[in-house]
């Protein structure tokens, strides 16, 4: 059936408060999912749960039959993850950070110095390859997030607003290279506020309204559910 993550019966709480109840969901090979939902929905939470940082009090996850509990080594090499704020180490060059992600993944030297001139051009960040990231933009240390997590080739990409801080030039090439990733058989998960997005990219969608799901499927059910809710 080619499921690679797979999410079950999920459950979060913060503070005694149920922030995530009962999630199920899975995603195959080959496709993007959309996360969507109000603001506080449980998105932003899902994620971190998914990655690792945040603890559930009740389910399983599993990337690639790793079940992140019994597993979790195993399971957090099949996975990157670009969070919504860039979280970059302020000792370290933008190049450095690069050469991090390519020890942790194991990416060949090859392929490595193929991908580095790739992004860099793509991104427009060539000239800052020695820079610190205290000298970077926001939207300049979003790109040097977002390279590092495409740097390895890892079955499950988790990207908490894809978009967000990026330029218009920089977000069309992130969404060229997440179709061409999808292509060669990852999964991509995403949140995002924007719609069009959705539309655009996505091939299914999970929708959550407070921390639970209210309804999940073709991206083209989500479209007729938006056009019969305006
Ligand atoms: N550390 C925390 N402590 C207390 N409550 C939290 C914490 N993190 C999240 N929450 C609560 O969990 C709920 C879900 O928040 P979450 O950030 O997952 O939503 P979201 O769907 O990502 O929202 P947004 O679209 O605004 O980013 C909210 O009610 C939020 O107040």
């Amino acid at each position: 059936m080619g499921v690679v993550l797979d999410v079950k019966n999920c459950s979060v709480d913060i503070q005694k408060e149920k922030i995530l109840q009962d999630i199920s969901f899975h995603v195959k090979r080959n496709e993007i999912m959309a996360l969507v939902g109000h603001n506080g929905a449980g998105k932003s939470t899902l994620m971190k749960t998914m990655i690792g940082s945040r603890e559930k009090n009740g389910g399983t996850l599993s990337i690639a039959g790793h079940d992140q509990d019994k597993h979790y080594k195993g399971y957090k090499r099949h996975f990157t993850y670009i969070p919504e704020e860039p979280l970059l180490f302020n000792e370290l060059t933008v190049y450095h950070h690069f050469k991090l992600y390519q020890k942790s993944y194991g990416v060949p030297e090859d392929v490595f110095a193929s991908r580095i001139q790739t992004y860099t051009e793509g991104f427009e960040l060539k000239e800052k390859l020695d820079e610190y990231p205290e000298a970077l933009s926001k939207g300049m240390r979003q790109k040097v997030q977002t390279i590092c997590a495409l740097i390895p080739d890892v079955p499950v990409l988790f990207i908490d607003e894809p978009f967000m801080g990026l330029d218009v030039y920089a977000g069309r090439f992130l969404e060229e290279e997440l179709v061409r990733k999808k292509t060669e058989g990852a999964s991509i998960v995403l949140t995002t506020h924007q719609l069009d997005k959705v539309s655009e990219l996505a091939d299914r969608y999970v929708m959550l309204v407070e921390g639970k799901v209210s309804s999940s499927g073709d991206v083209s059910e989500f479209h007729e559910l938006k056009r019969r809710s305006t």
